[in-house]
């Protein structure tokens, strides 16, 4: 790995190396998607008092999934030079060469065009709010926010905070402002999510040349802005309580996981041990799982009682 380290052969051209499926699974970001689909899942259920129909569930998230998988192929295709400059991402299939710049064209847009059929079975406007944040992600994001300001994440976060109000218009066919609520959650979740990343990366990143925070205003601010971000993240995880859409185990389950992660801001600010960005990063998918399953309980638990 470590000669790729100097910039003249980061730049270089790409290996070409033969394709193996697993170079199209990786493609498509599996574990993001699949987090993406756990929270569109909520979102179905919470649109209704007890349990969505199955075949609305299953057209539903594979619609959404293959839409989100899609947007995740464009970004490696869009990113493919500045993955190349980065450790991190410089083994990736477009950047190395191990799939094509038009075969990965190809793949994306297939899924793109799968993924609305099946969601435009279900009703049109999920169709079209997913596609747009298809486009938010793949276009407004990669193309032009992630090089244009440092505040990238923050804007660009909106694409992969809408499935479960995407879950929620598959299942009631309109908008509705609860589902603006969970919306809201990952919104707030993914600054601190992403920051955390980036303190731990930020060399890839000004390597790469890429304007994310800790790059342009330096770690501490970038720190004090994870922590002004936990700490709001406490306030709007209550909301869903405060607006009825939940119950006590969600109140308790997010009070825990949101003030666990004010915890981890906390340390990662006022202490200077080694390696609590990382740690702060992986307990942020862990929260946000854990955030997203607590909202499942409560509802069956209030399905059932
Ligand atoms: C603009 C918004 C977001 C940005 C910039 C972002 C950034 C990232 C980055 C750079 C990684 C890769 C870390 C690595 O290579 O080790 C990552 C991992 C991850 N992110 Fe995010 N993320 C965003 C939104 C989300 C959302 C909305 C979710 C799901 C709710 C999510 C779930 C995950 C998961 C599960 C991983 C771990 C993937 C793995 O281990 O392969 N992210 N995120
Ligand atoms: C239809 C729909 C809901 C679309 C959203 C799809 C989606 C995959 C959102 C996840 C956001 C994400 C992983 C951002 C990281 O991109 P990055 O380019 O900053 O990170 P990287 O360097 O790891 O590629």
């Amino acid at each position: 790995m470590a000669k790729f380290d100097t910039p003249s052969l980061a730049n270089s051209a790409p290996n070409t190396e033969t394709a193996q499926w697993r170079d199209y699974l990786e493609l498509t970001k599996p574990k993001v998607v699949a987090m993406l689909l756990l929270t569109a899942m909520v979102g179905m259920c919470l649109a209704v008092p007890s349990l969505p129909p199955a075949h609305v569930v299953i057209l539903g998230l594979l619609g959404i999934g293959m839409q989100s998988a899609a947007a995740a192929v464009f970004n490696h295709v869009i990113d493919q030079r500045i993955d190349r400059q980065m450790q991190r991402t410089i083994h990736r299939p477009v950047a190395k060469g191990r799939v094509g710049t038009s075969q990965a064209l190809a793949f994306g847009g297939l899924l793109m065009v799968a993924g609305f059929a099946l969601l435009w079975v279900l009703n049109a406007l999920v169709a079209w709010l997913t596609f747009a944040s298809l486009i938010g992600y793949a276009v407004v994001y990669t193309v032009w926010l992630k090089h244009a300001t440092p505040q990238n994440i923050v804007i660009g976060g909106l694409a992969g905070a809408m499935p479960p109000l995407l879950g929620w218009v598959a299942v009631t066919g309109t908008l509705d402002p609860h589902a603006l609520l969970l919306v809201m959650l990952i919104f707030t979740w993914t600054p601190p999510h992403f920051w955390a990343l980036a303190i731990h990366r930020e060399k890839d990143y000004a390597k790469a040349g890429v304007p994310m925070l800790p790059v342009t205003h330096g770690v501490e601010f970038t720190k004090t802005m994870i922590l002004h971000y936990t700490l709001l993240l406490v306030v709007v995880g209550l909301l869903p309580w405060l607006a009825g859409m939940s119950g006590l185990i969600y109140l308790f389950g997010s009070l825990a996981l949101n003030l666990g992660f004010a915890w981890y801001a906390w340390q990662l600010k006022f202490n200077d041990r080694k390696g609590l960005a990382w740690q702060t990063f992986k307990y942020s998918i862990w929260h946000v799982f854990g955030l997203f399953v607590a909202l499942l309980a409560d509802h069956a638990w209030r399905a059932i009682g």
